[in-house]
Protein backbone atom coordinates (compact mmCIF):
# COMPACT_ATOMS: atom_id res chain seq x y z
CA UNK A 1 0.00 0.00 0.00
CA UNK A 2 1.20 3.93 -0.74
CA UNK A 3 0.88 5.94 2.00
CA UNK A 4 1.28 10.15 1.20
CA UNK A 5 3.44 11.48 3.23
CA UNK A 6 3.52 14.96 4.30
CA UNK A 7 5.84 17.61 3.67
CA UNK A 8 6.32 20.94 6.06
CA UNK A 9 4.85 23.91 5.26
CA UNK A 10 7.80 26.73 4.11
CA UNK A 11 5.74 29.38 5.67
CA UNK A 12 5.72 28.06 9.26
CA UNK A 13 8.23 30.03 11.24
CA UNK A 14 10.62 27.90 13.94
CA UNK A 15 11.52 29.92 17.00
CA UNK A 16 14.46 29.17 19.64
CA UNK A 17 13.41 29.84 22.93
CA UNK A 18 14.63 28.54 26.37
CA UNK A 19 12.49 25.97 27.51
CA UNK A 20 12.14 25.74 31.63
CA UNK A 21 14.53 22.75 33.28
CA UNK A 22 13.44 21.94 36.47
CA UNK A 23 15.58 20.11 39.06
CA UNK A 24 13.42 17.50 41.15
CA UNK A 25 16.76 17.44 43.73
CA UNK A 26 15.81 20.78 44.63
CA UNK A 27 14.23 22.21 47.60
CA UNK A 28 10.25 20.97 47.00
CA UNK A 29 8.22 24.42 47.55
CA UNK A 30 10.41 26.03 45.21
CA UNK A 31 10.15 23.18 42.48
CA UNK A 32 6.34 22.86 43.07
CA UNK A 33 6.04 26.88 42.37
CA UNK A 34 8.10 26.53 39.18
CA UNK A 35 6.27 23.40 37.64
CA UNK A 36 3.05 25.30 38.03
CA UNK A 37 4.89 28.70 36.49
CA UNK A 38 6.12 26.11 33.70
CA UNK A 39 2.52 24.47 33.15
CA UNK A 40 0.59 27.99 33.32
CA UNK A 41 3.41 29.35 30.71
CA UNK A 42 4.14 26.74 28.01
CA UNK A 43 2.32 23.20 29.70
CA UNK A 44 5.94 21.87 28.90
CA UNK A 45 9.72 21.86 30.75
CA UNK A 46 12.02 19.23 31.10
CA UNK A 47 12.85 17.25 34.88
CA UNK A 48 16.49 16.43 35.46
CA UNK A 49 17.22 14.17 38.89
CA UNK A 50 14.13 12.45 38.20
CA UNK A 51 15.69 9.38 39.76
CA UNK A 52 14.45 6.99 36.93
CA UNK A 53 17.49 4.16 37.01
CA UNK A 54 19.65 4.44 33.91
CA UNK A 55 19.47 0.83 33.90
CA UNK A 56 15.69 0.74 33.49
CA UNK A 57 15.94 3.23 30.57
CA UNK A 58 18.85 1.40 28.78
CA UNK A 59 17.06 -1.94 28.53
CA UNK A 60 14.02 -0.75 27.60
CA UNK A 61 15.83 1.62 25.01
CA UNK A 62 18.08 -2.15 24.04
CA UNK A 63 14.16 -3.88 23.30
CA UNK A 64 13.34 -0.87 21.61
CA UNK A 65 16.04 -1.17 19.22
CA UNK A 66 16.37 -4.56 18.40
CA UNK A 67 12.53 -4.89 17.70
CA UNK A 68 12.96 -1.70 15.55
CA UNK A 69 16.17 -3.09 13.71
CA UNK A 70 14.07 -6.15 12.64
CA UNK A 71 12.78 -6.83 9.14
CA UNK A 72 9.41 -5.25 7.80
CA UNK A 73 7.95 -8.47 6.72
CA UNK A 74 9.16 -9.55 10.62
CA UNK A 75 7.51 -6.24 12.47
CA UNK A 76 4.42 -6.28 10.65
CA UNK A 77 3.30 -9.37 12.27
CA UNK A 78 3.12 -7.88 15.69
CA UNK A 79 0.45 -5.52 14.32
CA UNK A 80 -1.77 -3.58 13.29
CA UNK A 81 -1.91 -1.18 16.23
CA UNK A 82 -5.58 -1.86 16.90
CA UNK A 83 -5.60 -0.82 19.51
CA UNK A 84 -2.18 -2.27 21.13
CA UNK A 85 0.51 -3.94 19.00
CA UNK A 86 2.81 -2.81 16.28
CA UNK A 87 2.08 0.43 13.41
CA UNK A 88 4.03 1.83 10.81
CA UNK A 89 2.82 5.30 9.19
CA UNK A 90 -0.63 5.13 9.91
CA UNK A 91 -1.47 6.79 13.15
CA UNK A 92 -5.10 6.30 14.68
CA UNK A 93 -7.77 5.13 12.81
CA UNK A 94 -8.70 8.41 10.86
CA UNK A 95 -6.54 8.76 7.81
CA UNK A 96 -3.52 10.37 9.91
CA UNK A 97 0.01 9.23 8.42
CA UNK A 98 3.32 10.05 9.08
CA UNK A 99 7.15 8.99 8.90
CA UNK A 100 6.95 6.82 12.00
CA UNK A 101 6.89 3.19 13.16
CA UNK A 102 6.05 2.50 16.41
CA UNK A 103 4.34 -0.33 19.17
CA UNK A 104 1.54 1.10 21.51
CA UNK A 105 0.86 -0.54 24.82
CA UNK A 106 -1.54 -0.61 27.70
CA UNK A 107 0.14 -0.27 30.92
CA UNK A 108 -1.60 -2.91 32.83
CA UNK A 109 1.25 -5.99 33.15
CA UNK A 110 -1.70 -8.43 32.00
CA UNK A 111 -1.67 -6.65 28.89
CA UNK A 112 1.68 -6.00 28.18
CA UNK A 113 2.59 -9.87 28.94
CA UNK A 114 0.40 -10.68 26.17
CA UNK A 115 2.05 -8.38 23.49
CA UNK A 116 4.86 -9.12 24.30
CA UNK A 117 4.45 -12.57 23.08
CA UNK A 118 4.28 -11.12 19.19
CA UNK A 119 6.65 -8.50 19.71
CA UNK A 120 9.70 -10.40 20.91
CA UNK A 121 11.33 -14.25 20.34
CA UNK A 122 12.08 -13.55 24.38
CA UNK A 123 8.99 -12.06 25.76
CA UNK A 124 9.53 -12.17 29.44
CA UNK A 125 12.73 -10.49 28.63
CA UNK A 126 10.56 -7.54 26.52
CA UNK A 127 7.62 -7.79 28.80
CA UNK A 128 9.92 -7.15 31.85
CA UNK A 129 11.72 -4.49 30.31
CA UNK A 130 8.65 -2.38 29.76
CA UNK A 131 7.09 -3.29 33.14
CA UNK A 132 10.31 -1.86 34.76
CA UNK A 133 10.22 1.02 33.14
CA UNK A 134 6.31 1.83 33.24
CA UNK A 135 6.58 1.48 37.12
CA UNK A 136 9.69 3.73 37.82
CA UNK A 137 8.12 6.48 35.11
CA UNK A 138 4.57 6.00 37.18
CA UNK A 139 6.50 6.66 40.13
CA UNK A 140 7.87 9.91 38.75
CA UNK A 141 4.47 10.84 37.16
CA UNK A 142 2.51 10.55 40.88
CA UNK A 143 5.73 12.65 42.24
CA UNK A 144 5.24 15.47 39.62
CA UNK A 145 1.44 15.44 39.60
CA UNK A 146 1.80 15.71 43.55
CA UNK A 147 4.06 18.85 43.57
CA UNK A 148 1.70 19.87 40.66
CA UNK A 149 -1.09 19.93 43.35
CA UNK A 150 0.69 21.23 46.48
CA UNK A 151 1.94 24.19 43.71
CA UNK A 152 -1.73 24.96 43.05
CA UNK A 153 -2.56 24.74 46.67
CA UNK A 154 -5.22 22.04 46.32
CA UNK A 155 -5.73 20.84 49.70
CA UNK A 156 -5.55 17.36 48.46
CA UNK A 157 -2.10 16.58 47.74
CA UNK A 158 -3.15 13.20 45.84
CA UNK A 159 -6.20 14.81 43.20
CA UNK A 160 -4.14 13.72 40.57
CA UNK A 161 -2.02 11.21 41.24
CA UNK A 162 -4.66 8.83 42.46
CA UNK A 163 -6.11 8.80 39.33
CA UNK A 164 -3.10 7.15 38.00
CA UNK A 165 -2.56 4.97 40.76
CA UNK A 166 -5.46 3.38 40.53
CA UNK A 167 -5.80 -0.06 39.60
CA UNK A 168 -8.16 0.58 36.51
CA UNK A 169 -5.86 3.75 35.16
CA UNK A 170 -5.73 3.72 31.71
CA UNK A 171 -2.57 4.45 31.05
CA UNK A 172 -0.79 3.85 27.72
CA UNK A 173 2.74 3.69 26.86
CA UNK A 174 4.12 4.25 23.08
CA UNK A 175 7.80 3.49 21.55
CA UNK A 176 8.15 5.46 18.65
CA UNK A 177 11.07 5.35 15.69
CA UNK A 178 11.88 7.88 13.03
CA UNK A 179 13.82 6.27 10.30
CA UNK A 180 16.25 8.70 9.05
CA UNK A 181 14.69 10.89 5.63
CA UNK A 182 17.59 10.65 3.60
CA UNK A 183 17.58 10.79 -0.43
CA UNK A 184 20.26 11.50 -2.98
CA UNK A 185 20.44 14.29 -5.16
CA UNK A 186 21.77 14.19 -8.66
CA UNK A 187 25.16 14.68 -7.24
CA UNK A 188 24.54 11.71 -5.60
CA UNK A 189 25.30 14.18 -2.38
CA UNK A 190 23.22 12.92 0.80
CA UNK A 191 20.52 15.87 1.44
CA UNK A 192 18.76 16.20 4.66
CA UNK A 193 14.82 16.26 4.31
CA UNK A 194 12.53 16.89 6.82
CA UNK A 195 9.10 15.85 7.12
CA UNK A 196 6.24 15.22 9.34
CA UNK A 197 7.07 12.07 11.54
CA UNK A 198 4.32 12.30 13.96
CA UNK A 199 1.65 15.60 13.17
CA UNK A 200 0.71 17.90 15.71
CA UNK A 201 -1.70 17.45 18.07
CA UNK A 202 -2.44 17.59 22.03
CA UNK A 203 -2.20 14.44 24.23
CA UNK A 204 -5.75 14.15 25.49
CA UNK A 205 -4.16 12.26 28.88
CA UNK A 206 -3.55 14.13 32.29
CA UNK A 207 0.20 14.12 31.70
CA UNK A 208 2.74 12.74 29.50
CA UNK A 209 6.35 12.01 30.26
CA UNK A 210 8.80 11.37 26.89
CA UNK A 211 12.31 10.62 26.73
CA UNK A 212 14.37 10.27 23.79
CA UNK A 213 17.50 9.54 22.42
CA UNK A 214 20.28 11.93 21.39
CA UNK A 215 18.70 12.86 17.53
CA UNK A 216 16.27 16.15 17.71
CA UNK A 217 12.80 15.77 16.13
CA UNK A 218 10.49 17.18 18.93
CA UNK A 219 8.65 20.78 18.38
CA UNK A 220 6.06 22.65 20.44
CA UNK A 221 3.88 25.38 19.07
CA UNK A 222 2.98 28.17 21.65
CA UNK A 223 1.39 30.29 19.06
CA UNK A 224 -0.20 29.16 15.38
CA UNK A 225 2.28 28.37 12.99
CA UNK A 226 4.95 28.92 14.99
CA UNK A 227 7.34 25.68 16.18
CA UNK A 228 9.98 25.63 18.91
CA UNK A 229 12.52 22.77 18.63
CA UNK A 230 13.46 20.85 21.90
CA UNK A 231 16.38 20.06 22.77
CA UNK A 232 17.14 16.11 22.92
CA UNK A 233 18.45 15.25 26.31
CA UNK A 234 18.56 11.49 26.61
CA UNK A 235 19.21 11.97 30.39
CA UNK A 236 16.02 13.76 30.61
CA UNK A 237 12.27 13.51 30.71
CA UNK A 238 9.82 16.05 28.89
CA UNK A 239 7.29 16.39 30.99
CA UNK A 240 3.63 18.06 28.59
CA UNK A 241 0.73 18.47 30.03
CA UNK A 242 -2.40 16.54 28.27
CA UNK A 243 -6.37 17.80 27.91
CA UNK A 244 -7.57 16.21 31.49
CA UNK A 245 -4.91 18.14 33.13
CA UNK A 246 -5.86 21.41 31.23
CA UNK A 247 -9.51 20.85 32.17
CA UNK A 248 -9.20 19.67 36.01
CA UNK A 249 -6.86 23.08 36.49
CA UNK A 250 -9.89 24.91 34.69
CA UNK A 251 -7.27 26.11 32.05
CA UNK A 252 -4.97 27.14 34.20
CA UNK A 253 -2.06 24.94 32.96
CA UNK A 254 -2.12 24.10 29.03
CA UNK A 255 -2.12 21.10 26.82
CA UNK A 256 0.24 21.85 24.90
CA UNK A 257 0.65 21.51 21.34
CA UNK A 258 3.74 19.66 19.82
CA UNK A 259 4.91 17.30 16.91
CA UNK A 260 8.09 15.12 16.10
CA UNK A 261 9.64 15.85 12.28
CA UNK A 262 12.24 13.70 10.67
CA UNK A 263 15.00 15.86 10.97
CA UNK A 264 18.41 14.05 9.88
CA UNK A 265 20.19 11.34 8.64
CA UNK A 266 19.79 9.81 11.81
CA UNK A 267 17.43 7.66 13.34
CA UNK A 268 14.87 8.75 16.42
CA UNK A 269 13.47 6.83 19.28
CA UNK A 270 11.21 7.92 21.96
CA UNK A 271 9.54 6.17 24.94
CA UNK A 272 6.06 8.56 25.90
CA UNK A 273 3.93 7.14 28.77
CA UNK A 274 1.06 8.70 28.83
CA UNK A 275 -1.09 9.12 32.21
CA UNK A 276 -4.72 8.40 32.40
CA UNK A 277 -7.58 7.78 34.96
CA UNK A 278 -9.72 4.73 34.78
CA UNK A 279 -12.33 4.75 32.52
CA UNK A 280 -15.45 5.87 34.78
CA UNK A 281 -13.30 8.57 36.30
CA UNK A 282 -15.63 12.05 36.36
CA UNK A 283 -13.02 14.58 35.02
CA UNK A 284 -14.34 18.42 36.34
CA UNK A 285 -12.96 21.51 37.16
CA UNK A 286 -11.17 21.52 40.93
CA UNK A 287 -12.86 23.97 43.15
CA UNK A 288 -9.85 25.55 43.87
CA UNK A 289 -9.27 26.59 40.23
CA UNK A 290 -12.95 27.74 39.97
CA UNK A 291 -13.73 31.52 41.24
CA UNK A 292 -16.08 34.19 40.65
CA UNK A 293 -13.81 35.87 38.51
CA UNK A 294 -13.21 32.49 36.35
CA UNK A 295 -16.07 30.35 36.40
CA UNK A 296 -16.08 26.47 34.90
CA UNK A 297 -15.07 26.49 31.54
CA UNK A 298 -15.93 23.11 30.77
CA UNK A 299 -19.27 20.60 31.20
CA UNK A 300 -18.28 17.70 33.37
CA UNK A 301 -17.74 14.37 31.31
CA UNK A 302 -15.92 10.68 31.77
CA UNK A 303 -13.09 9.51 30.81
CA UNK A 304 -14.64 7.10 28.87
CA UNK A 305 -16.46 9.66 27.12
CA UNK A 306 -13.67 11.82 26.48
CA UNK A 307 -11.80 8.77 24.98
CA UNK A 308 -14.34 7.82 22.49
CA UNK A 309 -14.35 11.63 20.90
CA UNK A 310 -10.79 10.88 20.46
CA UNK A 311 -10.65 8.17 18.98
CA UNK A 312 -13.60 9.48 16.88
CA UNK A 313 -11.75 12.43 15.87
CA UNK A 314 -8.00 13.44 13.33
CA UNK A 315 -4.68 13.67 15.33
CA UNK A 316 -4.62 17.69 14.84
CA UNK A 317 -8.44 18.07 15.59
CA UNK A 318 -9.32 20.27 18.70
CA UNK A 319 -11.45 18.06 21.12
CA UNK A 320 -11.69 19.71 24.42
CA UNK A 321 -13.29 22.45 23.05
CA UNK A 322 -16.67 20.14 22.11
CA UNK A 323 -16.87 19.77 26.10
CA UNK A 324 -16.47 23.76 26.78
CA UNK A 325 -19.53 25.60 28.39
CA UNK A 326 -21.49 28.28 26.41
C1 LIG B 1 -5.45 10.05 15.21
C2 LIG B 1 -5.38 9.62 16.44
C3 LIG B 1 -4.21 8.90 17.01
C4 LIG B 1 -4.43 9.04 18.50
C5 LIG B 1 -5.94 8.85 18.56
C6 LIG B 1 -6.41 9.83 17.51
O1 LIG B 1 -7.71 9.58 17.05
C7 LIG B 1 -6.29 11.27 18.07
C8 LIG B 1 -5.24 11.35 19.20
C9 LIG B 1 -4.01 10.47 18.95
C10 LIG B 1 -3.14 10.29 20.18
C11 LIG B 1 -2.07 11.37 20.38
C12 LIG B 1 -1.30 11.06 21.68
C13 LIG B 1 -0.91 9.59 21.81
O2 LIG B 1 0.18 9.31 20.95
C14 LIG B 1 -2.11 8.67 21.46
C15 LIG B 1 -1.77 7.21 21.76
C16 LIG B 1 -3.33 9.15 22.15
O3 LIG B 1 -3.78 8.80 23.21
O4 LIG B 1 -3.94 10.11 21.38
C17 LIG B 1 -2.51 8.93 20.01
C18 LIG B 1 -3.65 8.08 19.43
C19 LIG B 1 -3.14 6.84 18.69
O5 LIG B 1 -2.06 6.86 18.10
O6 LIG B 1 -3.87 5.86 18.71
O1 LIG C 1 8.26 11.26 19.43
C1 LIG C 1 8.00 12.32 19.95
O2 LIG C 1 8.88 13.10 20.36
C2 LIG C 1 6.57 12.78 20.14
C3 LIG C 1 5.59 11.67 20.09
C4 LIG C 1 4.23 12.10 20.49
O3 LIG C 1 3.92 13.25 20.56
C5 LIG C 1 3.25 11.06 20.82
O4 LIG C 1 3.58 9.85 20.72
O5 LIG C 1 2.13 11.44 21.20
FE1 LIG D 1 2.08 13.54 21.71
Amino acid sequence: MVVATQSLIFTEKIEAIELPIIDLSADRSKVSKLIVKACEKYGFFKVINHGVPHDTISKLEQESLSFFSKPFPQKQRSGPANPFGYGCKTIGFNGDVGEVEYILLHTNPHSIAQCSKTLSCNPIKFSSAVIGYIEAIRRLACEILELMADGLWVSETSVFSRLIRDVDNDSIFRLNHYPPFCTQNRDASPRNITKIGFGEHTDPQILTLLRSNDVCGLQISLEPGVWVPVPPDPTAFWINVGDVLQVMTNERFKSVKHRAITNSLESRMSMAYFAAPPLGAKITALPETVTPERPPLYRAFTWAEYKKTVYALRLGDNRSNLYRLP
